[in-house]
């Protein structure tokens, strides 16, 4: 008797948990099909204007910021998973309204305008506004989840990192003058803008059509290279260049404020080619471009493209800017690019005459949209091309041509190589003081900035910065006996490494840049 009513206590129990876990499912089911339809929304466009410095600005909105929002707040990383293939939330829908109207005979209703007590109408936002008006623990609690400000940075539009010092800071209140693709006018202050911190989140690529599988799973592999975390590189890293700076800047970071002014009398460039010697800071613009400019970033090699499979490097190509579209705004930088597009000669294999012309195909393609009179077609792709390459003089001329604006990017001047210098021993200084404990670790200089500049003639940045990672270990290693926490390097020791390195670029390479440049 005993063990029957053990036993039915345990039947019970395990059904009671089994319960537990349908409803925590069911929760969490529910809050992915949310963070799936926002991702599903995508993009679009609004324009924010300052309230104290009536400072106006064109930002892209992100139902992806919002779904971050989501995923945040209620701590299930469902960033991890993926819903199943064969159900969403618009099947969902239309599964209920099959048996709703089976068993009442018509259809549900699922939304009706909400009043509040006094009988005026009020929308979902007042009364969020309201609630976070009320301090942060308004509506904190439930369930142990969402911290006390989960109203607020529910409303929150995160907005990307300015780069320039006059644009309003991200804490700053914006009005909002249009709000949502659906048109919603609100134009009043108060919404808060916040930046966004950690990482991107990307949209998953179940939303796409695929003409194959191997289709698919290039998509999959060509997604792990869209650059999802914060580069931590900004222009300021980037030492003189100002001209590819700029072009840069106009292409992709002021792209919608230029589009705006100039319309179709000016697109901006859309094919971008970096040229010039080793080390001379090409990748590093690429990663300013990632982390400042806010558009989706694919970084890829000639080795995610070239496949040794017949066929398969065009059909990655494909895919590559099917995804570039679907991510949009996005920027495809193809590092080494001579490797893809090198010149059309009789020796050439035929897999590489296919891979080439599918490059063409696809750059075409983006051209014919950037030139576009509908603006609908100009808005809804821009995909912008970033290639680098050591030699241009290799390239194809066809894949030149619509690489409509190349820039060359030279060895540093007397004045760049002052300021390379001076960059990356205050930043190892810096970073040295930041990780020692209690301060008791410091990277100290006595330097003359001018001479070293003077002795580097011909010198890459990437070759500078070497020599102040050499000098720093040699003099660390140098002490590393006497157990000295304090280091202090000087001019005579950065000199003598300037002469056990030479300079990597040769003199003749130089030249024939300037040659191919003019
Ligand atoms: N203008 C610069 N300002 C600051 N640092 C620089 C600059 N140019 C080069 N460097 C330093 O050199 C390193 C290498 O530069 P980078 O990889 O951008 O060169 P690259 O032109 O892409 O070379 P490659 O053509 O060989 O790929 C950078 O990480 C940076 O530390």
């Amino acid at each position: 008797m005993t063990s029957m009513s053990l036993q039915n206590l345990k039947t019970v129990s395990m059904a009671r948990d089994a319960e537990e876990r349908r409803r925590d499912n069911r929760e969490k089911a529910m809050l992915l099909f949310a963070f799936q339809l926002l991702l599903d929304k995508g993009i679009f466009p609004i324009f924010l204007t300052c309230a104290k410095t009536n400072f106006k600005r064109h930002i892209t909105v992100k139902y992806v910021d919002t779904a971050g929002s989501l995923a945040a707040e209620c701590s299930l990383n469902l960033e991890l998973y993926t819903i199943c293939e064969n159900i969403d939330l618009n099947s969902i829908f239309i599964e209920f309204e099959a048996y709703y109207n089976l068993r009442f005979q018509r259809y549900p209703q699922y939304f009706k305008k909400s009043v509040s007590p006094s009988g005026s109408s009020e929308n979902l936002l007042t009364k969020l506004r309201g609630l976070s008006k009320k301090g942060p623990n308004t509506l904190g609690g439930k369930g142990g989840r969402g911290n006390g400000n989960s109203t607020e940075s529910s409303l929150s539009t995160k907005i990307g990192k300015n780069p320039e010092a006059e644009v309003p800071s991200t804490e700053t209140q914006f009005g909002v003058q249009g709000f949502s693709p659906g048109g919603l006018q609100l134009k009043e202050n108060g919404l808060q803008f916040s930046c966004m911190t950690g990482e991107k989140l990307i949209k998953p690529i179940s939303g796409l059509d695929f003409a194959s599988d191997d289709a698919r799973m290039f998509a999959e592999m060509i997604q792990r290279e869209i650059v999802v975390s914060n580069l931590a590189t900004t222009w300021n890293d980037v030492v003189g260049l100002e001209d590819a700076k700029t072009i840069l800047q106009e292409s992709l970071v002021y792209n919608r404020e230029f589009e705006e002014f100039f319309g179709t009398a000016l697109p901006p460039w859309r094919g971008l080619l970096l040229y010039g010697p080793p080390g001379t800071g090409k990748t590093l613009l690429a990663k300013a471009v990632a982390s400042e400019c806010g558009t989706t970033f694919f970084n890829i090699s000639s080795a995610t493209i070239v496949s040794k499979w017949r066929g398969d490097s065009e059909k990655i190509v494909k895919v590559l800017f099917q995804l570039a579209r679907y991510h949009a705004p996005s920027t495809i930088f193809l590092d080494e690019f001579d490797a893809l597009g090198s010149k059309r000669d009789t020796g050439e294999s035929d897999a590489a005459r296919r891979l080439k012309s599918e490059i063409l195909q696809q750059m075409d393609g983006v051209l014919v949209e950037t030139f576009s009179k509908d603006q609908q077609q100009r808005d809804h792709h821009p995909v912008f091309i970033l290639a680098a390459t050591n030699l241009p003089w290799d390239l194809d001329p066809a894949i030149l041509r619509r690489l409509e604006k190349r820039i060359y990017v030279p060895l540093p001047n007397k004045e760049e190589r002052r300021a390379i210098f001076h960059l990356h021993f205050s930043r190892t200084a810096e970073r040295v003081a930041e990780s020692s404990r209690h301060g008791r670790n410091a990277l100290m200089y006595q330097i003359d900035l001018d001479a070293l500049a003077l002795a580097t003639e011909g010198y890459s940045g990437s070759d500078l910065h070497q020599i102040v990672k050499e000098t720093i270990i040699r003099k660390f290693r140098q002490n590393f006996a006497n157990k000295i926490k304090k280091l202090v390097v000087v001019t005579e020791d950065v000199l003598q490494v300037i002469h056990s390195i030479p300079a990597t670029v040769k003199n003749h390479l130089s030249e024939k840049y300037t040659a191919w440049d003019s």
